[in-house]
């Protein structure tokens, strides 16, 4: 049952969230609150679990214990008013690959209950925003990686939600691409809350006013930009010292 929306300052609330498979903690006591108009980088080594902490954070996996709320709604007990306010680039995202980019975001786009204007507005809108105006036509398993990635962040940003949480969005593209996708998202952010994973640490200074990192799957950092460093060499000896396991 739906439960009503609390008023609240923060969009993206992690409260003690927990996934184990078997013995192993892929995520503990993760706690979390990204407010309004933030750009929070998530950082941490391979495997730290980052990804499973965004699955758990978007309502795709079901934590062992803790919960997740997107602008005051439970992702699980809440889950259609959560799925509204929030777009998700997953690491892997599921692209129907006999599809063109057009007949997907058009039939994502009708899956979030968008229609006439509205979806050709919004569809023009991403075309336009994620550059994939030469390949709209064209199958999307036929794509490179990085044209793949931009149809996957459209489909984020389609439903134009105040939430999105991003799993390495420049993963996969080239330095003039990378630039784009920095641009869209530092616009994107003067409006909305979002959470991106990234291994580029250049990237937080780019975008983010706040980082959170993990590491073997707990918080071990979590602070505005700056402190880690005002240069990305800095920032990389703070990021080793954090994460290299003791
Ligand atoms: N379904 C699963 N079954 C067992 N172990 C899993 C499963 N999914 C993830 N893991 C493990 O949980 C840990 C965290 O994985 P996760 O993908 O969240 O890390 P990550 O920080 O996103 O890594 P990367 O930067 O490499 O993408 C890893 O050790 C991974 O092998």
């Amino acid at each position: 049952m739906a439960e009503a929306p609390t008023d609240t300052p923060w969009m993206i609330e992690a409260d003690g969230l927990c996934k184990y498979y078997g013995d192993f903690a892929a995520a503990e006591a993760i706690s979390l609150n990204v407010p309004v108009g933030q750009v929070c980088a998530f950082l941490g080594p391979n495997g730290a679990g980052k990804s499973t902490t965004m699955k758990m954070l978007t309502g795709y996996l079901s934590p062992n214990a803790g919960t997740a709320k997107i602008a005051g709604h439970d992702v699980h007990r809440d889950r259609i008013n959560a799925a509204q306010r929030l777009g998700y680039l997953p690491e892997n995202g599921p692209l129907y690959s006999e599809m063109t980019p057009h007949a997907f975001l058009n039939y994502v786009g009708q899956a979030r209950m968008l229609s006439g204007d509205r979806l050709q507005a919004r569809l023009e809108w991403v075309r336009e925003q994620c550059s994939l105006g030469d390949v709209w036509g064209k199958a999307i398993g036929k794509l490179s990686r990085g044209y793949r990635q931009r149809v996957g962040m459209a489909q984020a940003l389609l439903h134009d939600p105040d939430v999105l949480i991003l799993d390495e969005p420049t993963s996969g593209l080239d330095p003039n691409q990378v630039h784009g996708v920095r641009e869209l998202i530092t616009t994107l952010g003067e409006t909305k809350t979002v959470l991106l994973s990234t291994h580029i640490l250049q990237e937080v200074h780019a975008v983010c006013s706040r980082v959170v990192m993990i590491n073997e799957g707990r918080l071990v950092f979590d602070g505005p930009t700056d402190e880690l460093g005002q240069q990305s060499d800095a920032m990389e000896q703070k990021f080793r010292e954090l994460t290299v396991a003791a």
